[in-house]
């Protein structure tokens, strides 16, 4: 087992990490001192010794202090550690690239932030008072040195193969575990599905019942079996320890005195003291577990982060200022792969050449699976090509530009996201927005108030409008709208096509669109046909 709990805090303490462990030291020490007052007292009941008064005072008070000190700061360094990294993480995702997002999934990601990171923190509170605990016992045995050199070497070898076994049984612990959190993983994959298909669920009793009963319940029982495998081998361990406790109880009661010359006090004061121990061996005992499910809580978040790093490395970042203006984007060559996880092709489109003008209305059509989303994508640098490349006027596109080049497009997918409120756009006003939502015929349904729109709750069709109002307030270059049209009556779509692509195209804008809506096909200067991922046709209509 690593410990990376332990080197996880330490780092984390940063500049207070010596005063910390300071205080975790003088806290096991001041508590360990407690029971050598006890025992000085325990010698002579009948008159108060005020020294010894004073003196367990002391050591109580500095054990609490210490004991805050130590506990407090290293929250605080946790807390604070882990929202920075959940920060970093949520950085490195958003620089990734989409293809490798898509890989990482959505439910990974929250289970990985929400679930670990609190068990880290859980175990870090714990973790002080294990070493707090664990030098109060490095204390006792060298009192029992002190004491008795015998007593000693008992508790040295007892403990020493308690620690072995332990550690050997912890091993097999730790990989039922793991098995345990592929099964939940299992469990967070279903919930995705249960919560996105909550409607479907709805409607069909039979696909209800059939992923509750085959994925929730046969899936939780499993993680349960595991779970309980696991625990029964923990609760075995602990025992084990526990018991070996009781047998150094019974060398130091039975043994000891046969052994050992000493005065019956020695042996009392070290019967006490091993008494005195039990506490903080129990607490040992019990939060191994945690912090063994930190440890691996840790190693999680390590692995998802350097997926994420790899996600990053395929997209290198950011030089602003790149891009800001373009006369042509041409595709020269391009190809893109759909992988599977043995890096074998699902589907491909491609090579593709291409030229996309200044203020031109392009239309892609195709039949469904065809390629006009994927190629959409590359369009517009949301995936970066398996080979081939972009020219932007005489310049080609770069790894390290891709941030820059999308920055030219505003995009409406089908799977589009409205957010509450208009991240990103500074100088808008509320009126020319809501002229924008009477235009598009939804005033009755909501409004732009204080920064968001009144609702959200609308129908598909209403939602693309508000995602159309959008992509005309960011004002980009390039539009790329994917099946806007559907969902609309005709009555919007005769205004869509008509009217609003028109005025688009007036403003020089270059509009790229999915469309099967071949009555307006018309309306296109460039019309791409798809066919299995290759084009078909390209055909230009003049409108002049
Ligand atoms: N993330 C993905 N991983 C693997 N294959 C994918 C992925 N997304 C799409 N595909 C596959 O790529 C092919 C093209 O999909 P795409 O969405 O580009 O087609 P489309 O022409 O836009 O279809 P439609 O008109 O139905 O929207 C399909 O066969 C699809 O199964």
């Amino acid at each position: 087992m690593k410990f990376n709990l332990i080197s996880f805090i330490l780092d984390k303490l940063g500049s207070k990490r010596n005063k910390v462990l300071a205080a975790v030291i003088f806290a096991g020490i001041t508590n360990g001192m407690v029971m050598l007052v006890i025992n000085d007292v325990a010698k002579d009941f009948n008159e108060i010794n005020f020294v010894n008064l004073l003196f367990f005072a002391l050591c109580i008070s500095g054990f609490m202090y210490a004991r805050r000190f130590s506990e407090y700061n290293t929250q605080a360094s946790v807390q604070s550690a882990i929202s920075e990294r959940h920060l970093a993480i949520i950085d490195k995702l958003r620089k990734s690239s989409l293809s490798q997002y898509e890989k990482i999934g959505k439910m990974s990601v929250i289970s990985n932030l929400l679930d670990n990171s609190q068990i880290i923190y859980e175990s870090s509170r714990i973790l002080v008072h294990v070493s707090t605990a664990g030098v109060m016992l490095i204390f006792c045995f060298g009192y029992i040195a002190w004491l008795s050199t015998i007593a000693f070497w008992m508790c040295a070898v007892v403990l020493t193969i308690g620690i072995f076994t332990y550690k050997k049984a912890q091993r097999q612990v730790v990989e039922l575990y793991h098995e345990y959190q592929a099964k939940d993983a299992e469990f967070y994959n279903a919930l995705n599905h249960f919560l996105d298909g909550f409607k479907e669920l709805k409607i069909s009793r039979e696909r209800s019942n059939d992923i509750y009963l085959n994925e929730f319940t046969a899936n939780l029982h499993e993680s349960v079996a595991l779970k309980l495998r696991s625990e029964k081998k923990v609760v075995t361990n602990t025992t084990f320890i526990q018991c070996l406790f009781y047998v150094l109880m019974a060398c130091v009661v039975f043994l000891l005195p046969q052994l050992d010359e000493a005065e019956p006090s020695v042996l009392m004061s070290i019967t006490a003291v091993v008494l005195f121990m039990s506490g903080a061996i129990g607490l040992l005992v019990e939060a191994m577990p945690l912090v063994m499910k930190a440890d691996i809580a840790l190693g999680n978040l390590d692995k998802m982060e350097s997926r994420i790093n790899q996600a990053m490395e395929c997209e290198q970042l950011n030089r602003p200022g790149h891009f800001n203006d373009f006369s042509s984007i041409r595709l020269s060559d391009l190809t893109y792969n759909y992988l599977d996880e043995t890096k074998n092709k699902m589907f491909s489109i491609g090579p593709v050449d291409l030229t996309l003008k200044r203020g031109e209305i392009i239309f892609l059509v195709g039949g469904n699976g065809s390629g006009k989303t994927t190629l959409l994508k590359n369009i517009c640098g949301l995936y970066s090509a398996s080979s081939g490349s972009i020219h932007i006027d005489d310049r080609v596109l770069q790894n390290d530009s891709y941030d820059d080049f999308r920055n030219l497009f505003s995009i409406v997918l089908t799977d589009f996201h409205l957010f509450e409120k208009l991240y990103g756009l500074k100088n808008y006003d509320e009126k020319s927005i809501n002229d924008l939502i009477a235009r598009m015929k939804i005033e009755d349904k909501t409004y732009f108030k204080d920064g968001r729109f009144s609702n959200l709750d609308l129908s598909t069709g209403q939602r693309k409008r508000i995602a159309l109002i959008v992509s005309l307030l960011e004002d980009k270059p390039i539009m790329v709208f994917d099946e806007v049209a559907a969902d609309q009556d005709p009555e919007f779509r005769e205004e869509y096509y008509r009217v609003i692509l028109p005025e688009l195209k007036k403003q020089n804008k270059t509009i790229i669109l999915v469309s099967h809506d071949d009555r307006y096909f018309d309306m296109a200067d460039t019309l791409i046909k798809l066919e299995y991922g290759k084009i078909a046709s390209i055909t230009r209509q003049d409108h002049e």
